[in-house]
């Protein structure tokens, strides 16, 4: 079983993330992970803690001499900003006073957390709340991603919208994606759309306001036959959406067509089979790569609908919870917009379930036994699987 923990407060002094259930004998490095991490750093419309951060990943442990051990891998981010907020974030005799929170931002944890644990200071529920955490996931769904590669599966996120000016994405291919994405600020593939993005987080930023958007993720080369039918808790589609649902401020999640399948008729959805010589090809994907809950061999197709960032610098209105009166929403330092960060997130999360779900069906406790397992059942579909 793979499964992972993330810990850390977004200004304590680092954030841990361990996962259990990598198998031994996998190659991975710290600047592998670093890369990925650089990744989420990006993108225009962050707000100023992205100056200060500069993640990089600390390996304590599961790994000795760049492979795996197979046993659990701790990895840990520093925070860069721990120094300026150690004398009020401190276990023991912090000072509390100057950085304490009585204003709940709408949008934010600060109001049902405080309330579901008895807090006093928001601060409390910030801390945690706050999408820092990515930080951990990424580096720690970065082994997963390392793992699909060695079995030829990549993973690919861009920003199809931003408020709302779309991206025109339909056509392009994964490479081209992927090529137009390396020069990106903000992780789209079409750049006329990007120039209108930039301009509406400009004028988002003018007006004290925020912005959401939608990224969509694509995993490429993922063989049939991950999750499955059987069991509630056992499908690959609802899997994903628990996951890239679980990123801070995503509040929708659609597989191939999502939504649009439910306004078209059957004919114009359903991917037609035919058959070829080493097996079968489909007309379309609007399914999205799963069916009944198993991939069928196809692109796995994701989108992501995150919501505009809930901090203002024009704020909402809200209530003092410490007297009671009404008062603008607290102004911490906060991002314009991070739609291309939440992108990267989403395909580490995606990683990991994928990781998950192909350790389920072919796992084994060294990459060398998984191999062989792998190839023994490629080799029905006469399809031979290199590293
Ligand atoms: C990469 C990323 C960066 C974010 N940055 C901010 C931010 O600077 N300010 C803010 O108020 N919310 C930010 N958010 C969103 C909040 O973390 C999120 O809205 C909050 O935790 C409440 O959770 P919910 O939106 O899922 O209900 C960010 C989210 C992500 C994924
Ligand atoms: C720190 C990160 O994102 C943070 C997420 C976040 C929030 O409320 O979610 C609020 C901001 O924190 P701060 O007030 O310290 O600037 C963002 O910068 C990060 O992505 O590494």
């Amino acid at each position: 079983m793979l499964r992972y923990l993330t810990a850390g407060e977004s200004h304590g002094p680092a954030l841990t993330a361990v996962m259990e259930g990598i198998p031994a004998g996998l190659q991975i490095s710290a600047s592998y992970i670093d890369e990925q991490l650089a990744r989420r750093q990006q993108g225009y419309g962050r707000g100023g803690r992205m100056k200060i951060e500069k993640d990089r990943v600390q390996i304590l442990s599961g790994v000795r001499g760049g492979y795996t051990l197979g046993s659990p891998v701790t990895l840990q981010v520093q925070n860069k900003d721990w120094v300026n907020w150690e004398p009020y974030m401190g276990v023991e005799l912090a000072d509390y006073e100057p950085k304490r929170v009585s204003v709940p931002r709408p949008g934010h944890g600060d109001l049902a957390g405080v309330l579901k644990y008895g807090h006093d200071d928001i601060r409390n529920v910030l801390e945690r709340a706050s999408a820092r955490e990515t930080a951990a996931r990424v580096a720690v769904c970065s082994l997963a991603r390392r793992f699909l590669e060695h079995y030829g599966m990549e993973i690919t996120g861009h920003v199809v919208q931003l408020g709302s000016i779309k991206a025109n994405s339909k056509s392009q291919s994964i490479n081209l994606i992927k090529e137009s994405i390396k020069t990106s600020e903000l992780l789209c593939a079409d750049p006329e759309a990007e120039a209108a993005m930039k301009k509406e987080i400009d004028s988002a930023r003018e007006r004290g306001d925020s912005l959401g958007g939608i990224f969509e993720i694509i995993a490429a080369n993922v063989p049939v036959g991950l999750g499955s039918h059987v069991q509630w808790d056992r499908k690959l589609d609802a899997r994903l959406a628990f996951s890239l649902m679980s990123i801070q401020a995503i509040k929708g999640v659609e597989i191939g067509l999502g939504f649009t399948a439910a306004v078209l008729p059957g004919s114009q959805v359903h991917d037609e089979i035919f058959s070829s010589p080493g097996g079968y090809t489909r007309g379309s994907n609007n399914a999205g790569g799963i069916e009944a809950g198993i991939s069928n061999g196809q692109k796995i197709v994701l989108r992501a609908a995150m919501k505009p960032i809930a901090t203002l610098y024009r704020p909402l209105r809200s209530v003092n919870m410490s007297t009671g009166a009404g008062a603008e929403a607290a102004v911490e330092r906060s991002d314009i917009c991070a739609v291309p960060a939440a992108a990267v997130v989403g395909e580490a999360v995606v990683a990991y379930e994928l990781a998950a779900a192909f350790l389920e069906k072919f796992g084994g406790d060294s990459i060398a036994e998984i191999d062989f397992r792998f190839n023994n059942y490629l080799e029905q579909f006469g399809v031979k699987q290199g590293n």
